[in-house]
């Protein structure tokens, strides 16, 4: 398009911007007016109860006499506590991510044989389809990984026999297949975007046989292949922490959405790809970085308080950061004391902040943690409890792993997509599930059709 034409259409734009807003401001009084539950949330700040799971469960308050009453978080994998689970694999010196993944898809933990089997099954699963990489990844590059993650989901379609057949077997060998081929895809992904956007060589390593998820992907990642045990098991521990959150969190239910009208597991998981990596869900965790970039740029004095609490203000005032009004990696929909993976990452990322010489910065981190919950009633009258959620450490852990920032919000991806396809085949499987059809309340008056010279 030339530059006078591009200007036109602009200004068009402009004025069609101009006449959306005229006819299409909706007052948030309805809400209240028509009982309806603005985000799918009653009016004491619970969900709307949408499904019934087995898969995970999510504890962060308790009901008593109709009040909401705060409480540590929990979390629960197929019933076990996720702490109980961690403490479990890392005191025996494994990895653990398979064994979740086995846990969350089939609802029992894997004796010694069905574990091997089933790492053997994912190993066996990762090697991507032939030409893909060049096809699919190389030919149509994307400046974001969780753009191209989401369009390869959906291309995988055309390389799968039998997509659309939803008996048990061939849903659960789609799922082992998408969980294995993931974190290659997104290896490639930014081996692509790196040398297309960044101007960097470009290099693409193969998965190898008998690595953990955790280690293939730090094996891929880094141009020398090389990694220590030690980064590999707190990686692998992060995969954990990331693996599944309910059935109700933005994406899972994007999933079951979509699995609900029937529609293939491909195109469900590109749907929670997308809704992972909007910035109120999983992309908080590269908003975290970029907004203590900032934080770090704008306070002089990090250990200041008053410094560091004008900042926030000036944050959720929209007069600093993105300008979203939003502090990241605070605050949760279920969460109110304590995220229980926040509260794990954060002793994690201490002890390598001591290591590292970043201690000054784990601080910043924390004031941040502190002077939030606030900050927020002092702007927003807002007085619910506030707490750390899971992004808001996880992004300093990878930080001091030396894991670039495009590729936070895609290993939250890699490690979710197992809770997706749990909760995939938890609604395809379900028996008695219907098509999930909330309702809207429509508030536009009746008017009648105007032939076109009459307008
Ligand atoms: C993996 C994950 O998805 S974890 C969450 C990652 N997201 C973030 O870190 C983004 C920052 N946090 C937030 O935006 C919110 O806390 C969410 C999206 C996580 C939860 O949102 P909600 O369930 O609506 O929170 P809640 O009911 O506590 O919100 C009450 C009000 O406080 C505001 N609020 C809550 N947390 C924050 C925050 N961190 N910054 C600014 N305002 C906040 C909400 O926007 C809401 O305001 P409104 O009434 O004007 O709409
Ligand atoms: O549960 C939610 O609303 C968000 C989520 O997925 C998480 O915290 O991991």
């Amino acid at each position: 398009m030339q530059n006078e034409d591009k200007e036109i259409a602009k200004g068009f734009i402009e004025s069609l911007c101009g006449e959306y807003r005229r006819h299409n401001y909706i007052d948030p009084a309805f809400y209240e007016t028509y009982n309806v539950k603005r985000g799918l949330r009653n009016a004491d700040g619970t969900g709307v109860m949408a499904g019934v799971t087995q898969i995970g469960n999510v504890l962060g308050y308790y009901v008593q006499d109709g009040e909401r009453v705060p409480m540590p978080g929990k979390l629960v994998y197929r019933g076990i506590d996720v702490e109980e689970l961690i403490d479990g694999f890392m005191s025996e010196g494994r990895f653990g991510f398979e064994e979740t993944a086995y846990l969350l898809l089939m609802g029992s933990l894997p004796t010694r044989g069905q574990l091997s089997a089933f790492q053997q099954l994912l190993s066996d699963h990762r090697s991507l389809p032939r030409m893909f990489t060049e096809d699919m990844i190389l030919k149509a590059p994307s400046p974001d990984v969780m753009n191209k993650l989401a369009r390869s989901v959906l291309a995988l379609y055309s390389y799968d026999d039998d997509p659309d057949d939803m008996s048990l077997p061939n849903q659960l060998r789609q799922a082992v297949q998408l969980i294995a081929r993931v974190p290659v895809i997104v290896a490639h992904a930014f081996a692509v975007k790196r040398h297309y956007y960044d101007n960097e060589s470009l290099y693409l390593h193969r998965p190898q046989e008998g690595l953990s998820v955790a280690e293939n992907f730090l094996y891929s990642v880094r141009h020398d292949n090389r990694y220590t045990d030690q980064e590999a098991k707190l990686l692998d521990l992060c995969l954990v922490l990331h693996a599944e959150h309910g059935g109700g969190n933005n994406s899972a239910f994007a999933c079951r959405v979509l699995s609900s009208s029937g529609t293939d597991t491909y195109s469900a998981i590109a749907a929670a790809v997308g809704s992972l990596k909007g910035p109120r869900h999983g992309g908080a965790n590269k908003k975290v970085m970029e907004m203590f970039s900032h934080i770090q740029e704008n306070v002089h004095d990090w250990k200041d308080d008053d410094e560091v609490r004008a900042y926030l203000g000036a944050l959720l005032r929209k007069e600093a950061g993105d300008r979203s009004g939003l502090i990241y990696g605070m605050g949760h929909a279920i969460y109110t004391l304590s995220d229980p993976r926040a509260v794990i990452l954060k002793r994690f990322a201490k002890k390598l902040a001591a290591t590292k010489g970043m201690l000054d910065e784990f601080e910043l981190y924390e004031s941040v943690e502190r002077l939030t919950p606030e900050v927020l009633l002092s702007v927003k009258g807002e007085d619910k409890v506030v707490c750390a959620n899971v992004d808001l450490f996880s992004g300093m852990v990878y930080k001091m792993m030396g894991i670039p920032q495009e590729l936070y919000t895609p290993l939250f991806a890699v490690a979710r997509m197992v809770g997706w396809c749990a909760h995939r085949i938890e609604e395809v499987y379900q028996p008695g599930n219907r098509i999930i059809r909330p309702a809207y309340k429509a508030v536009a008056p009746m008017r009648t059709f105007i032939p076109l010279d009459q307008r």
